[in-house]
């Protein structure tokens, strides 16, 4: 056990710790801003160091290397001075608290033990050779995250290193002052993550460095597999998880991978600002944060209005099992699924023979090239050329007409018009820039002969007055030239964007009957009410607009057809609540990201998307993604976010299905709550969250099923008088903490210190499809968790067992 000695020793070395930082902060600190000065003074006089001089071959060669020595100076001082910028925020940033940890670690066959200090970055002793702290993403620290003292050892480039760890201690430091010692055994500090999880919910996510768990740390360093999924229980630390496996790499690729080769798709934008601040906790800057939905508006364009997938679910969870309902239900479904992927990818190739859809090229109301002569050309092409490929021939081919209809149009009637209204001072716009864009860049004309002419005419009449005709007709036809080519660019810039292929008109061909989708598809097995899905997918994409199912596959057959635009930058994925994105999604990414590695993490508990993934069973489309020995699988069963009553009763209103184990962290039982009408609802919510208040909390959820809910809900709530409370709705962008009302699909990934679930009755909640809905809005509660009901509970609750929680 730690004794006063320890201690004392304890804070003996962190006074010297701190002394060093303090010294070397110092002493960097006018280097680091007179770096910086240096390398602003070197840019200023870079042309006075440089002797330029091309007069002989000699002369030429000289000034080029003197180019290139200035030029390796300066970068040689950018890189140093970004080094020591680093160190020296490194140094700062470690001040406060320059270590969490200490493991002893005797390495087999040496006589004696080694401290490992481990902090949220490394710092080594003056002389360079020993490490005063070492970064938490060292391979030596991982024996801290992964070992309990004892047999213990790491994973070095050079080979396994074996050992015993004597000694495992935990430190909380704060402000330099040591504020706590544990000597941890079993798991890594049950009692320090105690103290943390204990906390309040916090407007932005924290790191876990200090507290990380084995099974984490599994997920942190897995640098082996092409695809890691992770399947885990709500609360069980995936998005932590990955945040730190983000820090970890960049750590460890330091000089190969940049923060913005790594692309993060989040559930929502106000998910994106909750998590923003980790890694520059961790000195690390962001990766690049998007949701999906930005992806795909991105690549749309304004080519059809996007349904976004909050509108989607808003429609699944508010409108009556009508007929309608059903068919989009199985719409859906199908346009998620791995088959309908494999029917587009037969449908580009029955394409490729037949079918192709183009959109003809007018001008001034008549037709240059018209839909049918592009499809004979296309299919005029060798059939064995790639459908993209083709698409590429038949752009050149348009291109090169383009080019001779221009010189066509240059005596038709309106170009004569046109001349006709420019003005003088139009026409002397026009000359004098013509003068300039051909002084500039001779090449942007593909007259150049004849301008050269008329520029010769030009300088005759300068001198002279006899070629004042010659040059007039010079221009007159130059100005021809001009006009037709300004009006006939935006009909080459959208050939170039491949604008003449109808790709929406072969999106609407798929879904025009049953038997031409089977012949184009091949598909036998076609689902349910597909004649109904059909009429509904052509009604949205003649108004221009697009559901939100089709959106992936819609891009997806653009793609095929268009040959693809991937991103061969980004080198790692993450994808946050993987168990609501599509197989078909799967496919896409992968197809869009083709050197990335992909992380996701999930849980299907959650899955509150038609379109949703099972990312762990055998039968997952996940696991055949990148085939079985890319693939790695790790699941989180600890849940830490909530309290153990909490996760008791969350856990069995999923009939116990999920493993799930609580951290050992004990609180209230839900309260439930039944009334009898809205109004004495209102009135004790207020009640209730002025109690928590009281009691500490700051972070308070109401939440509701739908939108539409939540307005209703904060009208009451407003209306009774409560104050401070905040509507969040998907516009919203950032997390902040306070009182708010929130539909639970936004609440997805985020965390409160109490819930209190606006309406748990069976009006609201009745659907099977909605028991994972209810499980998470019910699992983002850490501290407390209170249930109204206006009338009989959901089914989920009246199954459960009423020792699980109190009742009012
Ligand atoms: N090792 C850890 N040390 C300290 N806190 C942890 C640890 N792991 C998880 N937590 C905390 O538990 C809470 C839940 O973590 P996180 O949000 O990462 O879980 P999740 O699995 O993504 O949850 P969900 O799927 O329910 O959104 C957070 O407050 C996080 O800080």
């Amino acid at each position: 056990m730690l004794n006063a000695k320890d201690w004392q020793h304890e804070q003996e070395r962190l006074d010297l710790i701190t002394e060093k930082l303090l010294s070397r902060i110092a002493e960097l600190e006018p280097e680091v801003t007179g770096l910086s000065d240096q390398v602003r003074d070197i840019r200023k006089r870079f042309w006075e160091e440089v002797t330029v001089n091309t007069s002989t071959d000699e002369d030429f060669e000289e000034t080029f290397y003197s180019i290139k020595q200035q030029e390796a100076v300066l970068s040689e001082r950018e890189r140093s001075h970004r080094q020591r910028m680093q160190r020296w925020k490194s140094m700062k940033r470690m001040l406060p608290s320059p270590y969490f940890g200490r493991i002893d670690f005797q390495e087999d066959g040496l006589s004696s033990s080694e401290q490992i200090y481990i902090g949220v970055s490394s710092f080594v002793d003056e002389d360079g050779m020993g490490f005063l702290v070492y970064d938490w993403r060292t391979p030596i620290a991982s024996m801290y995250y992964d070992y309990s003292p004892g047999a213990a050892s790491y994973e070095t480039p050079g080979g396994q290193i074996n050992g015993a760890m004597m000694l495992k201690r935990q430190y909380q430091i704060r402000d330099g002052k040591l504020q706590n010692l544990f000597d941890t055994s079993l798991t890594i500090g049950d009692e320090l993550l105690q103290q943390v999880l204990g906390k309040g919910a916090d407007a932005q996510m924290k790191s876990i460095v200090a507290t990380i768990q084995k099974e984490q740390n599994a997920i942190i360093r897995n640098d082996k597999s092409r695809m890691l999924i992770v399947q885990g229980a709500a609360g069980s630390g995936k998005t932590s998880a990955a945040l730190q496996r983000a820090a970890y790499l960049m750590y460890k690729y330091r000089d190969s991978l940049k923060a913005d080769q790594i692309v993060l798709f989040s559930p929502n934008s106000m998910f994106n600002s909750y998590v923003s601040t980790v890694l520059p906790e961790l000195g690390e800057e962001n990766m690049q944060q998007t949701t999906f939905q930005e992806y795909l508006s991105y690549w749309l364009g304004s080519t059809l209005r996007l349904e976004d997938p909050f509108d989607q679910m808003e429609f699944l969870l508010t409108a009556k099992p009508t007929q309608g309902y059903e068919v989009r239900l199985k719409g859906i479904q199908y346009k998620s699924s791995e088959a309908f992927l494999k029917a587009l990818q037969c449908y580009a190739l029955w394409l490729g023979k037949e079918g192709m859809l183009f959109r003809g090229i007018s001008f001034r109301d008549r037709e240059l090239i018209s839909a049918e002569q592009m499809k004979s050309k296309f299919y005029s092409y060798d059939s064995s050329i790639r459908l993209a490929n083709r698409v590429v021939l038949l752009r050149d081919w348009l291109l090169k007409e383009l080019n001779l209809l221009e010189r066509k149009e240059q005596e038709a009637y309106w170009v004569q018009d046109e001349l006709d209204y420019l003005d003088n001072d139009q026409y002397a716009a026009v000359y004098s820039e013509l003068l300039k864009k051909y002084r500039r860049e001779e090449a942007v004309f593909d007259f150049t002969e004849q301008y050269v002419e008329a520029y010769g005419e030009f300088r005759g009449k300068e001198q002279g007055e006899e070629n004042v005709f010659d040059f007039v007709e010079q221009e007159e036809e130059l100005l021809r030239r001009i006009i037709v080519k300004e009006h006939f660019k935006p009909l080459k810039r959208d050939v170039k964007k491949l604008m003449f292929i109808d790709v929406i008109g072969l999106y609407h061909q798929l879904f025009e009957d049953d038997a031409p989708y089977r012949k184009m598809t091949n598909e036998t097995e076609l689902p349910e009410s597909w004649r109904e899905i059909c009429m509904l997918t052509r009604e949205k994409l003649n108004r221009h607009e697009l559901f939100y199912e089709d959106a992936t596959p819609f891009l997806y057959l653009k793609e095929l057809v268009e040959g693809a635009r991937t991103n061969t930058e980004v080198r790692h994925i993450f994808v946050d609540e993987g168990q609501d994105y599509s197989p078909f999604q799967y496919a896409f990414l992968k197809k869009l990201f083709p050197r990335a590695r992909m992380t996701v993490l999930g849980d299907f508990s959650q899955a509150i998307f038609a379109q949703a993934t099972n990312l762990h069973e055998a039968d997952s489309p996940l696991l055949r993604l990148y085939g079985e020995d890319e693939t790695s699988l790790i699941r989180l069963v600890r849940s830490y976010r909530s309290t153990r009553e909490i996760v008791e009763f969350t856990k069995l209103l999923l009939h116990g299905g999920e493993e799930i184990v609580p951290f050992n962290r004990s609180g209230r039982k839900p309260l439930l709550l039944k009334v009898g009408s809205g109004e004495e609802r209102a009135t004790r919510i207020i009640k209730d969250i002025t109690q928590l208040k009281a009691e500490g909390f700051d972070s308070i959820a109401v939440i509701t099923k739908t939108a539409a809910e939540s307005h209703e809900a904060y009208e009451a709530l407003k209306t009774k008088g409560c104050e401070g409370l905040r509507l969040i709705t998907k516009e919203t962008l950032t997390f902040e903490k306070g009182v708010m009302v929130i539909p639970a699909y936004l609440a997805k990934g985020v965390e409160f210190d109490a819930v209190l679930i606006y309406d748990a009755s069976s009006q609201v909640y009745s659907r099977e499809s909605e028991r994972k809905l209810f499980y998470t809005a019910c699992t983002r509660a850490m501290h407390r968790l209170l249930l109204y009901a206006l009338g009989e509970w959901a089914p989920y609750v009246l199954e459960l067992d009423t020792s699980l929680y109190e009742l009012e």
